[in-house]
């Protein structure tokens, strides 16, 4: 059968007014319009509950869309889930494995349930499947006696048993620690690195600011806004910042040119610029003038935080 081949320039994800409702639910996902660039590390950001997980079961064909559409690798979800999952790899919710088995054995079970692999060449996939993840020296253990970063990253080995054009992981570093977080994301830019596109969920903005290149934010089942993660980190301006200990009167001068929700902390004196300053250097000037000594002045960078927050009002789970 001849496979309609997505092109270079397609995205590897494309859904037009994609939604969800449960049944007796709201929404979970609203009229989702997502692209995501073929090789990119692309973010899927929001808190908990705003449709992250329901939007990639409907991606990967788990569940049926309520209405909208769904193309993944440039073939519709779910009409195609047969030809699309084996060129994409999967970790949803934690890996299903057999804790009695171990890590190895784990691998030659899920590997010999697909019956597009080869048996004769299985040992050498799963070994090198293990490799890939740094379990090698960890394969003849149990899998029940691995650590949560472990079983992740066998769950995340499983997925990569068979060369893919796409990863798409829901919140891969749940419930690491910050050891088996670096290890996940540095396992993401590598493969990243091979050229597969990466879909990865997350809470976590730092996460997504650390290894993604473009990002979608979602809350409460709609989508806020996508692009690059420096696009949206350049639209969101960064704080001003002074330390002075002259703080009353450079709050004075900064609220006289504009600069709105000043705080004060300590010697330090920060706020948002006026929308059209064009030379923070004025208001150097302009508080040197009124006898205010800055003793450091400058722009906080802005973060993707600041544009979150921007966004949508709200603070956010930055650490996790
Ligand atoms: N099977 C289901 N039946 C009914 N409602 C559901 C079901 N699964 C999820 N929901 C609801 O849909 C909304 C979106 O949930 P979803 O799991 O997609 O969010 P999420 O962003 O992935 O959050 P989390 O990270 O907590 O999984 C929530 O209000 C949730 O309660």
């Amino acid at each position: 059968m001849q496979e309609p081949a997505a092109g270079a320039g397609d995205p590897v994800i494309e859904t037009h007014g994609l939604a969800k409702r449960y049944r007796g639910g709201r929404l979970a996902v609203d009229g989702l319009d997502l692209v995501v660039p073929r090789g990119s590390v692309f973010g899927f950001l929001g808190p908990n509950g705003s449709g992250k997980t329901t939007t990639i079961r409907m991606l990967m064909g788990l569940i049926e869309p309520t209405s909208g559409t769904a193309r993944v690798l440039g073939e519709e979800m779910p009409r195609a889930v047969r030809r699309v999952l084996p060129k994409v790899g999967a970790l949803i919710e934690g890996p299903a494995l057999y804790g009695f088995l171990s890590g190895r054995d784990n691998l030659v079970r899920l590997d010999a349930a697909d019956p597009a692999a080869d048996p004769r060449t299985r040992a050498a996939r799963v070994g090198a499947a293990l490799d890939r993840v740094g379990l090698g020296a960890a394969a003849g253990r149990k899998a029940r006696a691995y650590s949560l970063g472990m079983k992740q990253r066998l769950g995340l080995a499983a997925a990569l048993l068979q060369p893919r054009e796409l990863l798409v992981l829901d919140e891969p570093t749940n419930g690491l620690d910050p050891q088996g977080m670096r290890e996940i994301r540095s396992l993401v830019r590598s493969l990243a690195a091979e050229g597969t596109t990466v879909f990865l969920s997350s809470h976590l903005l730092d996460e997504i600011e650390q290894v993604c290149t473009h990002v979608a934010v979602m809350a409460r089942g709609r989508l806020l806004t996508q692009g690059t993660v420096a696009e949206l980190a350049a639209s969101a301006r960064g704080r001003l910042a002074v330390t002075t200990p002259d703080t009353a009167e450079a709050v004075r001068v900064l609220k006289e040119h504009g600069v709105h929700d000043l705080t004060v902390t300590g010697d330090r004196v920060t706020g948002e610029p006026p929308a059209g300053l064009a030379e923070p250097a004025d208001l150097v000037a302009a508080l040197v003038r009124a006898g205010v000594r800055v003793r450091a002045f400058g722009a906080e960078r802005a973060s993707l935080e600041d544009a979150f927050v921007a966004l949508t009002g709200e603070g956010f789970d930055v650490a996790g």
